[in-house]
């Protein structure tokens, strides 16, 4: 029974992902409990094929776990229908991706407004306009994707992402197709969501400086949390990856 700690932002339970098929199954997560505190900023980190998308589309309810349970603030996500999670998700969640996922054929405030479109919700033009100027693109709000540059339309994204005022932000490298100076923005944005308005943010990266953007970083090795680090710098985040990876590289296990 998961109880209702609504000063709990994300729980897992034991969660597992298995891909693939019986007789070549694939244990993308291997049974990851996961607390985080409401008003948190997490990285998570791990190498190449560790299970950390993984571990967002299901914390994120975009994709199901095999076994074990994810609840937001206290409510498990739906094991019903796509259209129970949906609903769930829509008033929960927002979700920024490496490559925007924004729709071309729309402007910067209709993309921004979309999720609530989809909705049903009523639409504050005024809000999403304040939001996308919040974020530095108030003079862009009629401009399509492809007038923008990719800081500026992950920018949009993440003013997509807040429209719906989410408890729960997940990103999946969300800097990793921008430069330094666009990344250090996104990453800033990201911070002020928690700081001001008391929101919490997951976050994959491979970026040992986004990560030290993180009250916490949380180290994934073949699906399993391996270590967590506290209060991270990009230094001490760097050193733990390049024990991981090696030790994955040697198949070793490892203690963080
Ligand atoms: N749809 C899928 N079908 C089969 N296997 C999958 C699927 N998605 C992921 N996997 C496998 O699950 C494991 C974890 O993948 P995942 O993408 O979560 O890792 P990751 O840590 O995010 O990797 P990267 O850093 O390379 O993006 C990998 O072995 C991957 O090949």
């Amino acid at each position: 029974m998961i109880s209702m700690d609504a000063g709990e932002a994300l729980r897992l339970d034991s969660v597992r992902k298995v891909y693939g098929t019986a007789d070549n199954p694939v244990t993308a997560l291997d049974g990851v409990s996961l607390r985080l505190p409401t008003g948190t900023f997490t990285a998570i980190m791990g190498p190449s094929g560790s299970g950390k998308s993984t571990l967002l589309q299901c914390a994120a309810g975009l994709d199901r776990p095999t076994e074990g349970t994810v609840a937001i603030a206290g409510q498990p996500i739906p094991k019903g229908s796509e259209a129970a999670v949906t609903r769930f998700r829509r008033d929960r969640i927002g979700f920024v991706f490496q490559q925007f996922n924004l729709l071309p054929t729309l402007t910067a405030l209709e993309n921004v407004t979309l999720p609530l479109r989809l909705a049903g919700r009523k639409i504050d033009k005024k809000r999403c306009a304040g939001l996308l100027a919040q974020v530095g693109l108030g003079d862009r709000m009629n401009h399509r994707p492809a007038q923008l540059s990719g800081g500026q339309q992950q920018r949009v994204a993440i003013a997509r992402a807040l429209a719906s005022s989410p408890a729960l932000i997940f990103a999946d490298e969300p800097t990793g197709a921008l430069d330094t100076r666009s990344a250090r923005d996104v990453l800033a944005l990201l911070a002020t969501a928690v700081r001001d308005h008391g929101q919490t943010v997951v976050m994959v990266t491979h970026d040992p400086a986004a990560a030290a953007y993180a009250h916490s970083v949380v180290f994934l090795a073949d699906g399993r949390i391996v270590g967590e680090l506290a209060r991270p710098t990009a230094d001490a985040v760097a050193e733990q990856m390049t024990r991981l990876t090696d030790a994955a590289a040697r198949h070793a296990p490892v203690g963080v």
